[in-house]
């Protein structure tokens, strides 16, 4: 299948000489949910912007739907749900009038019985009439993912989505876009929270001073860069490292207390089993066995500080 929107070259500069994109090439297939990762600057904003027609690039092009970008923005636009990192709606509005307003500036017929779905959805069906100045912060987001689904898109951009906001509005938002991508909706979303991408994406991007340094499944990224760590706990603590053991690399730690053994998760066979016979064999005594691997948000820190 197509891919819904297919990024070649994309190049951005801004007026002050700064190049922010250098030549992105990126396929996002329908109905995935994306997540971009990227540190202050790495350029998401700028990309998700010229998607949606709100930048123009400085060379390259994005098709939507097998649409350009430029030449046929409408369409494009109208396929397209943004919900922009800033809040920027009327204070005097009310919600009810803000959301189905939205739907009605994007060409969409009016559907009171849609924008109740959506408002409950959003838990903002009680806030209907209520003017947008006296909503908190989270709900006036809240506001902003209504007004992006008030058209129906089939793809939505979420930069930051919940940037800010309270553990439950995050839960909330989690669910929510669980629920869209049921429906068929394509999401790609940016994000400074690591265990959101790892909680609900299907693919991760990583993107950095204006290039995608990866776009990977993040269970076979996961496993490809994800590390396992073995620490075996030691009831009496030895001098050195046993000669048995060498094979197996492991490292002494605390004073001769704990041996460290890295293993690789994507090897089928781990090898765990083995060092623990030769530990016996050795006449090492285990008092306790623990492993951990390294989270999502380690590969990133690893991937961002080589991109440096
Ligand atoms: N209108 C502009 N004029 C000049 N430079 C800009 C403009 N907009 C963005 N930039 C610069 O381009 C770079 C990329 O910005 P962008 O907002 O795309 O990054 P980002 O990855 O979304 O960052 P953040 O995570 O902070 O939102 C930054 O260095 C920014 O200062």
């Amino acid at each position: 299948m197509a891919p819904i929107v297919s990024i070649r070259n994309l190049t951005k500069s801004y007026a002050t000489g700064f190049t922010a994109l250098k030549g992105v090439d990126l396929d996002i297939e329908e109905g995935e949910i994306l997540a971009l990762l990227g540190p202050n600057g790495a350029g998401k904003t700028t990309m998700i912007s010229i998607v949606c027609g709100i930048v123009t690039p400085s060379g390259g092009t994005v098709t939507v739907a097998g649409n350009d970008v430029i030449r046929d923005f409408r369409k494009t636009r109208s396929i397209i749900g943004l919900v922009p990192q800033e809040l920027t709606l009327d204070a005097f509005e009310t919600v009810w009038n803000t959301v189905a307003f939205s739907r009605g500036l994007h060409g969409c017929r009016p559907d009171p019985a849609l924008i109740e779905r959506i408002l409950r959805d959003l838990s903002l069906y009680d806030k209907k009439d209520t003017m947008l100045r006296h909503l908190s912060g989270g709900m006036r987001r809240r506001v902003l993912i209504a007004k992006a689904l008030s058209y129906e898109p089939k793809v939505l951009f979420l930069d930051e989505p919940t940037a800010g906001v309270d553990v439950s509005l995050r839960k909330d938002m989690w669910q929510l876009v669980e629920r869209l991508r049921a429906s068929g909706v394509t999401i790609i979303l940016t994000t400074h929270y690591i265990e959101e991408a790892e909680e609900i994406a299907d693919r991760i991007g990583v993107i950095n001073h204006g290039e995608i340094l990866l776009v990977e499944d993040k269970r076979a990224l996961m496993a490809k860069l994800g590390r396992k760590q073995l620490t075996v706990e030691l009831a009496e603590p030895v001098a050195a490292v046993p000669e048995a053991l060498s094979p197996y690399g492991v490292a002494l730690r605390d004073d001769g207390t704990r041996l460290v053994y890295e293993f690789d998760r994507a090897g089928e066979r781990t090898g765990i089993a083995s060092l623990l016979s030769a530990l016996s064999q050795a006449g090492l005594r285990v008092r306790d066995v623990s492993t951990e691997q390294s989270s999502l948000e380690d590969i990133f820190v690893a991937l961002v500080g080589e991109g440096k």
